[in-house]
């Protein structure tokens, strides 16, 4: 494949949403895997950590003093609160990934989807919502993933009618039956989205250049 020019470029920001338990950490995991040039946003939040989660890798875990603290210094591109504990994207590791042209992938509810679109760096969100199978299907992923006490898994299957009802606001809907044909597709969307991106101002040099072909056939 012919490279582009990338210098000017602005990295993408590729955001995933879902109720709980349809899928969309699984995926994030699988896309940063197989393209490792993807940013994880981490963010902060004040829910405890489950077993396995680590400080930094997961989430940093902070008190709500000091989530709201920095919150009130503006170093959140996006906050909300989210079954009862705020989540929050912290703004500069993002700035810094835009800066060098590089792809930052989120995994946030759709308070936090909304506020980065309708943020300044709204014209470079790609967003996609991940849709369950069935509502069934929906509560025995969440209590297959045996992390959540039956009180927090009522809890967030109460929550996700209203989450699915903005599926609407995204650009791209998956519904997640096939975990690999879902990857698949998310593949696919990135890899065209990052096509559009770099159409500008890349392929107006080549055309350029094949214009001049024209002209001195
Ligand atoms: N396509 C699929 N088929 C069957 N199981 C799946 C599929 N996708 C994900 N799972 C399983 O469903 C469970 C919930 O997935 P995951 O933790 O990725 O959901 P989530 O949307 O990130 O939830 P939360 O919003 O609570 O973080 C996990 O145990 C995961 O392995
Ligand atoms: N608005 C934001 N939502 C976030 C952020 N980080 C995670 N989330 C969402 O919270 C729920 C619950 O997550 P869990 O890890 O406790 O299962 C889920 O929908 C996440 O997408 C964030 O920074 N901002």
């Amino acid at each position: 494949m012919t490279m582009l020019q990338t210098a000017n470029r602005r990295g993408l920001l590729l955001i995933l949403s879902s109720p709980s338990g349809a899928g969309k950490s699984t995926l994030a995991r699988r896309l940063t895997g197989w393209d490792p040039s993807l940013r994880f946003s981490v963010s902060a939040t004040t829910r405890p950590p489950r077993e396995g989660e680590a400080e930094g890798r997961e989430y940093y875990f902070r008190q709500r003093d000091e989530f709201l603290a920095m919150v009130a210094a503006g170093e959140m591109l996006e906050h909300a609160e989210v079954f009862g504990n705020f989540y929050g994207s912290p703004r500069s590791p993002v700035e810094a990934a835009m800066a060098e042209g590089r792809d930052t992938l989120f995994d946030i509810d759709w308070q936090g989807g909304q506020q980065i679109r309708n943020s300044a760096l709204g014209r470079d969100v790609v967003s996609i919502f991940v849709l369950p199978p069935s509502i069934p299907e929906l509560e025995r992923r969440l209590r297959g993933r045996g992390q959540d006490s039956d009180a927090v898994i009522e809890g967030r299957m109460a929550k996700s009618r209203d989450e699915i009802s903005h599926w609407a606001e995204y650009d791209y809907v998956l519904v997640n039956d096939d975990l690999d044909r879902t990857f698949a597709n998310l593949t696919t969307i990135l890899e065209a989205e990052r096509l559009r991106r770099d159409r500008q101002p890349g392929l107006s040099d080549l055309v350029r250049g094949l214009n001049t072909e024209f002209d001195t056939r």
